[in-house]
């Protein structure tokens, strides 16, 4: 599988990018400066006509948009418009459904995912996921970052792995003098970001987001939205989020899904618009990605 030559690991202790300032959208909604500029799209994934069904009932219909390079695109829309369903496409995660099945095509760097030689076990160490709900396993801090490295019997200093991934989670000053101790020691907004450390342990190109902040108070959502605007430095990122402030926070495209019906009154979610963050917000194409984004529907 293709994908990691242009990854250029760095040494443990690189400092962290400033944080942004936050600059006043026209739509009354707050962004980090850097993110409204109209973003130029590298696709590092392609969806091309992609659709869901569970059991053989639609869920996601014909669905085809670019995941930007280095970018942070939102998939937003109201409950049930497969959003999730969406993101667990992008690295096979719906292979564990049962009665899922993915039709069209999805490429990761030119490379159809779903093509019977792609092993989804490598493909999930370059498409990482971060749940909703911080999950760490039962284990110290430093086990759960260490976990994927050693399973996957990544080369070089396991310690210096740790702390790199720790570094670039944020969370190495709060935790570097007490790694033995228990991941559930920690609050749920660390708890969050080192789920994210031991996602960014081994070595992702990508990494998907399904509500990383539904479950953690705002203080800790702040670190987390400032955490990603870091990441995408060095990562592409995909973020499912209910919460439109955020999604005009902190990503570059947005792509706008709602529940429609086909022809013969099959319901399914479709994308409605896909675009730069900043215009789908202040200037939308259609009138239902409109009323959602002003809280008018949904
Ligand atoms: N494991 C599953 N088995 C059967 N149907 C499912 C499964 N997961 C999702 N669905 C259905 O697929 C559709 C899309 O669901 P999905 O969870 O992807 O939407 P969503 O936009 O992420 O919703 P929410 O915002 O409420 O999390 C829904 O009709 C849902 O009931």
């Amino acid at each position: 599988m293709q994908g990691t030559s242009a990854k250029t690991p760095t040494a443990a202790g690189e400092a962290a990018a400033p944080e942004r300032p936050l600059v006043k959208l026209d739509a009354g909604v707050m962004q980090r400066e850097g993110a409204a500029a109209a973003p130029q799209v590298e696709p590092i994934i392609e969806l091309e006509r992609v659709s869901v069904r569970y059991d053989g009932k639609p869920a996601v219909r014909n669905v085809t948009f670019d995941v930007g390079s280095n970018l942070i695109t939102a998939l937003i829309g109201p409950s049930g418009c497969g959003k999730s369903t969406l993101l667990r496409c992008l690295n096979r995660m719906n292979d564990l459904i049962p009665g899922a099945v993915v039709e069209g095509k999805i490429r990761y760097h030119g490379q159809d995912i779903y093509d019977p030689e792609v092993d989804p076990v490598e493909l999930r160490k370059l498409i990482g996921m971060v749940f909703q709900k911080p999950n760490p396993f039962p284990k110290s801090i430093y086990d759960n970052v260490a976990y994927g490295p050693r399973v996957t019997g990544m080369k070089g200093n396991l310690d210096e792995i740790v702390e790199r991934a720790l570094r670039r989670a944020a969370l190495w000053d709060e935790v570097k003098d007490r790694l033995k101790d228990n991941a559930y020691s920690l609050s749920g907004g660390q708890q969050q970001r080192l789920c994210i450390a031991r996602c960014l342990a081994v070595e992702p190109e990508v990494i998907l987001m399904d509500e990383p902040c539904s479950a953690l108070d705002p203080i800790s959502t702040a670190r987390i939205e400032d955490l990603m605007v870091e990441l995408k430095e060095r990562y592409s990122i995909v973020i499912v989020t209910h919460n439109m402030q955020q999604a005009a926070r902190v990503s570059d495209m947005t792509a706008f899904l709602t529940v429609e019906s086909d022809e013969h009154g099959v319901r399914a979610g479709e994308l409605i618009e896909f675009g730069p963050t900043e215009r789908i917000f202040t200037n939308p194409a259609d009138p239902r990605t409109e009323a959602y984004v002003t809280g008018k529907m949904g």
